[in-house]
């Protein structure tokens, strides 16, 4: 449904050439939701109004639901809804209003526009607020009416830029539980940017991370964190003096990766942990060495982030003052 290649964009600026975007590939198959996940400036929104049409490339070439998007954005256009960053609707306009002129402005007849304004009324629980001005809806309410916006005229493909930021997290859990519905009933595609670390880990099923305009990243969240992070095993000893011989035992487990000792604590990163532990448990006890407590910890995706750069995306996030939360 979306292909890229090479695809590249730079941008002018009076302290020099900005290469937000560099070389970047990827393939979406139909019925995908894809996170695209990376710091402030990685180049996320950039990709995501060059495959919008909204932007044009530098190189490479992009095609989206079949449609060239340097050499037919039209057709682009008729397969995709976009949700960007700010809100798409006018303060004083009301709510059916806008969703009817959006419809119009993507040829609908007045007729379908309004018959398509009232299911999505209904489907994003905005009943009751179809004859408020847009101006005196909530946050979360806005953000549903711009996902409605989004597909007035039924895309088989939506780009969601940052969906729920600003939200709190009960009208983030609200909008997503809304889209995820409508996901389901309609199979659409959908390819999504947000600095939520736990947004992507659990509502997409792949997860793409780009960083200084390159994809560092692509696969399941499951296969990054396995892959790229592990699970690390905290067991704490009883004696301080038995740690080089617990942690000499940790490097001999399957898929180890490093053992630290901190006080009577060896933390242990490796695959699958919970297959792990029991055994790293039997052998100390086997040696002699007594432990006072065990538990496994499993990575985020910020662990992958910062095994790939050696930066952590949560850190980089609130640097910048960006929104950054532990729920989704
Ligand atoms: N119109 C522009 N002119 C100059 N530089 C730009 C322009 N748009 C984006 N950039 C630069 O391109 C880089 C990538 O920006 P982009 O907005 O794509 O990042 P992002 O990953 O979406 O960031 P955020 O998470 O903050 O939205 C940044 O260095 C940004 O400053």
């Amino acid at each position: 449904m979306i292909h890229a290649r090479a695809l590249t964009r730079n941008f002018k600026t009076k302290s020099g050439l900005v290469e937000a975007v560099r070389g970047l590939g990827l393939d979406v198959a139909e019925g995908e939701l894809v996170a695209f996940l990376g710091p402030n400036g990685a180049g996320k929104s950039t990709a995501v109004r060059m495959l919008t049409t909204l932007l044009p490339l530098t190189a490479g070439s992009a095609t989206v639901g079949g449609h060239d998007v340097a050499s037919d954005p039209a057709g682009v256009r008729l397969k995709i809804g976009y949700v960007g960053q700010g809100t798409g609707s006018g303060p004083y306009h009301r709510v059916r209003d806008e969703l009817v002129t959006q419809g119009r402005a993507q040829r609908m007849t007045s007729a379908a526009a309004r018959a398509r304004a009232d299911e999505l009324i209904g489907m994003l629980e905005l009943d009751g607020l179809a004859d408020r001005n847009c101006a005196s809806l909530s946050g979360g309410q806005k953000r549903r009416l711009d996902v409605a916006l989004g597909l007035m005229h039924t895309p088989p493909i939506l780009f969601l830029d940052e969906p729920s930021t600003g939200l709190d997290p009960h009208s983030r859990a609200n909008l997503w539980e809304h889209i995820s519905r409508i996901r389901k009933q309609s199979g659409m595609t959908i390819f999504l940017t947000t600095h939520y670390l736990e947004e992507a880990d659990t509502m997409a099923e792949r997860v793409m991370v780009i960083d200084k305009g390159v994809m560092i990243a692509d696969d399941t969240p499951a296969r990054l964190k396995a892959d790229l992070a592990g699970d690390t095993l905290h067991v704490s000893l009883l004696r301080e003096d038995q740690t080089a011989a617990a942690t000499a035992i940790a490097r001999t487990l399957p898929a180890m990766r490093d053992a630290q000792v901190n006080g009577r604590a060896v933390a242990v990163t490796l695959r699958d942990g919970e297959a792990a532990l029991p055994e790293f448990l039997r052998r100390l006890h086997q040696s002699g060495i007594e432990t006072a407590s065990a538990r496994v910890d499993r990575p985020t995706l910020d662990d992958v982030f910062l095994g790939l750069t050696g930066r952590s995306l949560r850190e980089a996030a609130v640097g910048a003052g960006m929104a950054v939360s532990r729920s989704s």
